[in-house]
Formats: C-alpha cells, structure tokens, sequence
C-alpha cells in the first residue's frame, strides 16, 4: 500500500478531531492547511470555552423554542479551527471540512484569507446557509471542492467517508 495522499492525511484528520464532538447527530472536524502542508489550526464543533457543557442544550429541535436547542449556542468547528490557529495568519491556505461550511463559517474563511475550500459530507446542500455560503464563496473567488477519498478510486478502506455521507 502507498502513502496516504495529503488530501487524504488531512481529511482524516478532520474526521479524527470530528470525534471530539459532543454533538450527537453532527460531529464535524476541521482542519486548515498551509501551501506547505503544515497543519495551522483544527476545530470540531463543541460549546464556548467556560461554559459548563451540561447546562447547554444538545437538542435540534424543543417545544419550549430555539433557545432550548443547541443551535444560537454551538461554536462551528471552522470558526475553531481559525480561533485556534498556531500560525499569524491563515492567508492563502485551504481548510479541509467534514461537513460543507454554512454561511456563517464562510464569512469567517473568506475573512481570514483562506483561499480553498475541502469538504466531505453536503448533507445540509439544501439549507440556506448553505446556499449563502456557496454564493458567498463564488464572490470572493474560493475554490471548493469536495474530497474523493483514493479508496473511491479503488483501493483504500473508506468506511469513515460513508459513515460521514450517511450522517
Ligand atoms: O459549517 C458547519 N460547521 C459546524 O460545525 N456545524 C455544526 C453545528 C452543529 O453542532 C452541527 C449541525 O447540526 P445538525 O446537523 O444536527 O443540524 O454541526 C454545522 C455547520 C453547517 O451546517
Ligand atoms: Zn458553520
């Protein structure tokens, strides 16, 4: 077997750092990535730091409303990965998603300089967010591309990619 492709390598672990997730349907990792691939920044999506988890809502949907679910509360894991950079800046680099960023992420990759774009999963394609994020993205010239593990061009075990398209 040959060495893992670097679209492979960061991918998984995008999906490696997904696992840190306390989400319970959605667990997504993110990773970013400079023009020589060294790793600057990886996030998963999980509530602010000092807030004690078990006070905030893991639901999607409440009767009591919106602010029983986790939704005005969970931190994206892209919005981490930026947060939690090693490196001055993120210009020019790429950021591998497990899940296709919404409109809200794409605002802050477009402003940290990111210039592509890698993602697993579009479940949410029909969203709006997702929608704006794609309009968004055109605008500011990111390129976006969704990942083809080699195991799809024969070869590689790609169970977690099917896991992911089937969340
Ligand atoms: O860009 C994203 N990044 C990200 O971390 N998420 C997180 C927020 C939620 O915890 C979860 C989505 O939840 P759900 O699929 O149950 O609606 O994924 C969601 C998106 C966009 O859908
Ligand atoms: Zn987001």
């Amino acid at each position: 077997m040959g060495a893992l492709s670097w679209d492979d390598y960061f991918m998984s672990l995008a999906f490696l750092t997904s696992m840190r997730s306390k989400d319970p349907s959605t667990q997504v990792g993110a990773c970013i990535v400079n023009d020589r691939n060294r790793i600057i920044g990886v996030g998963y999506n999980g509530m602010p730091s000092n807030c004690p988890n078990d006070q905030l809502p893991w639901s999607k949907r409440s009767v009591e409303g919106e602010l029983a679910t986790k939704y005005p509360y969970v931190v994206h894991a892209e919005l981490n990965a930026v947060l939690n950079k090693n490196a001055e800046s993120c210009s020019g680099c790429r950021i591998y998603s497990t899940l296709f960023p919404c409109n809200e992420c794409a605002k802050v990759i477009i402003q940290a300089g990111i210039k592509q774009v890698i993602f697993a999963s579009d479940k949410h394609s029909d969203r709006a967010s997702a929608k704006a994020s794609r309009r968004l993205f055109e605008l500011a010239n990111v390129e976006l591309r969704q990942h083809v593990p080699e195991a799809r061009r024969g070869g590689r075990d790609g169970t977690q990619w099917e896991k992911a398209e089937k969340q």
